[in-house]
């Protein structure tokens, strides 16, 4: 099984090898990617937050790709690209000084590591993370002990920025299928993680995966993507759609809670992030979950005669203890049985 401890006595510094080792070499890639970008024609709409119409808008995307790209939406271009500036500086310290603030025992959920998904996969990653939980204040003085505050301040201004913007997405999404705010009393008591990712130039891209693939386990996750392709996502019936970059445009993606709210409506959607040979990449994931153990269930109002209740009740709690250990099959595992495979 592939382990953090594994993987930190290797030591493997991804932004200086030269040759894409055994352990990060995957196959079958290239066959199930041959034609991901010869649908072009079939790009994800990109949703105005100011359009007058956006509540049919966003149906209609939650409803068809599970996944929004969006404007308009208040966060200033400054903020986005600052934050990528501090990523890529975080992520261009010497490895010593990264595992300095890497997983200290298997509670901890903050600092440099791997994906979580790593363990259902055979091989590893081309790909270093940085989970920040609350206040990174105490990694932070690890990694810049002269001047951790900068990037303190700054990711306190991105989690609120970003709360703001997860609150009114999630709204947007709940109004968008009839829900109002009395049907629901813990709205604005949800908590988030901020992803940082960083797909280093890799010498060999066909037989690389920066991250596999995955839904996540939010309600909703608000992802920034530098100026470089890679991230893909699963479309039944054709297969895997590269998301192209747009300046200021984010992507906001449907997680397995908001699947479960929707009684299935809207699909949380699978995705992935290619390497390539020429451009770092860099991602920042903010993962928006429900309060950590109100029960979380399809809303009343979406349940009828004909439409079945598909899921049982579950808190964050549980369901991310369920997804630890059977990952793609955990909402199979709390559907009720006997209700339909597909809702309409
Ligand atoms: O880097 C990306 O584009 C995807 C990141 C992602 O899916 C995640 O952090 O959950
Ligand atoms: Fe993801």
């Amino acid at each position: 099984m592939l382990t953090e401890e594994s993987y930190q006595t290797q030591y493997l510094d991804l932004n200086s090898i030269k040759e894409l080792p055994e352990s990060h070499t995957w196959t079958s890639l290239q066959d199930d990617c041959t034609d991901c970008l010869s649908n072009e024609s079939e790009s994800l709409p990109i949703i105005d937050l100011n359009d007058p119409d956006v509540l049919a808008l966003v149906r209609h995307a939650c409803e068809t790709w599970g996944v929004l790209q969006v404007k308009n939406h208040g966060v200033s271009l400054r903020l986005l690209e600052d934050m990528e500036a501090a990523t890529t500086k975080l992520f261009s310290l010497p490895i010593e000084q990264k595992l300095k603030v890497s997983l200290s025992s298997s509670n901890d959920i903050s600092g440099y590591r791997l994906p979580k998904i790593s363990p259902f996969f055979p091989k590893f990653m081309w790909r270093e993370g940085f989970t920040i939980f609350g206040s990174p204040v105490e990694h932070a003085v690890k990694l810049w002990p002269q001047d951790y505050k900068p990037f303190c301040d700054l990711v306190e201004e991105y989690g609120k920025e970003m709360k703001n913007l997860a609150e009114r997405l999630m709204w947007l999404m709940l109004k968008s299928l009839g829900i109002t705010e009395e049907d629901i009393n813990w709205s604005s008591l949800g908590g988030a993680a901020i992803q940082l990712n960083s797909y280093p130039v890799c010498p060999d891209p066909d037989r690389a995966m920066g991250l596999a693939e995955h839904t996540d386990s939010s309600l909703l996750t608000i992802l920034y993507q530098n100026n470089t392709t890679g991230l893909q996502i699963f479309r039944e019936g054709t297969g895997w759609l590269t998301v192209q970059p747009h300046t200021g445009v984010l992507v906001v993606n449907i997680g397995d809670l908001m699947h479960i709210l929707s009684n299935g409506l809207y699909p949380s959607v699978l995705h992935r992030a290619l390497v390539n040979r020429k451009q770092q990449r860099i991602s920042v994931a903010y993962i928006y979950r429900p309060p950590a153990n109100v029960l979380i269930s399809p809303l009343p109002k979406l349940v009828d005669h004909y439409h079945l209740c598909l899921f049982r009740p579950i808190t964050w709690t549980e369901y991310l203890e369920l997804k630890s250990k059977h990952f793609t099959n955990t909402l199979s595992l709390i559907r009720i049985s006997g209700s339909p495979n597909v809702v309409s």
